[in-house]
C-alpha cells in the first residue's frame, strides 16, 4: 500500500515533482510513500510528511478510490490532510513544489495513478 497526502490549504493543493527514481523523476505527485509492515496509513503518511517536506499534518478523509499502480503489486490510497503549526513545506527530497489551484490542476504531469484522484479533488478545492 502506498499512501499519498492531498495538502491542501486555501483552495490549493500541494503538487510535489519526484527527482527520482529516473523512470518518474519529472512526474509529480502527492507527498507519501510506502506503508510499513505494522504501520497504521495515518502515521505513514506523517511520517512522510516530515521526511519529504519538513512539516507536520493533520490527516482528514479518503480523496478518490484505491488505484491499482502499473506494475499491478501496489495500491495508491490518498487522505487529505492539512498543515499543522504553520509549517511550511520544503523540497527536502522533491525536484520542486507548487500549489495548485482547481483551474491549475492539469497544469502539471502528474502519475498516472494519480489522475483519477486529482479528478476527485477537484470539487474540494473549489470550496475554500
Ligand atoms: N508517494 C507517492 N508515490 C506515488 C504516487 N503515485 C504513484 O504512482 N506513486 C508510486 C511511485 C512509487 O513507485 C511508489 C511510492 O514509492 P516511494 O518511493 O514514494 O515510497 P517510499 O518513500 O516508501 O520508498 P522507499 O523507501 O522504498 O524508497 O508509488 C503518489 O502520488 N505519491
Amino acid at each position: 500500500m502506498v499512501v499519498g497526502a492531498a495538502i491542501i490549504e486555501g483552495g490549493r493543493v500541494l503538487a510535489c515533482e519526484r527527482s527520482a527514481p529516473p523512470e518518474v523523476a519529472g512526474r509529480w505527485e502527492f507527498p507519501g510513500g510506502k506503508v510499513e509492515p505494522g504501520e497504521a496509513e495515518t502515521d505513514a503518511l506523517a511520517r512522510e510528511c516530515v521526511e519529504e517536506l519538513g512539516v507536520r499534518v493533520a490527516v482528514g478523509a479518503r480523496v478518490g478510490r484505491d488505484v491499482r499502480m502499473a506494475h499491478g503489486r501496489s495500491v495508491l490510497r490518498v487522505y487529505a490532510a492539512r498543515l499543522l503549526h504553520g509549517d511550511e513545506p520544503k523540497a527536502l527530497e522533491h525536484a520542486e513544489l507548487r500549489w495548485l489551484s482547481a483551474a491549475e490542476l492539469d497544469s502539471v504531469d502528474w502519475l498516472p495513478a494519480d489522475v483519477p484522484i486529482v479528478a476527485a479533488l477537484r470539487p474540494l478545492l473549489d470550496t475554500p
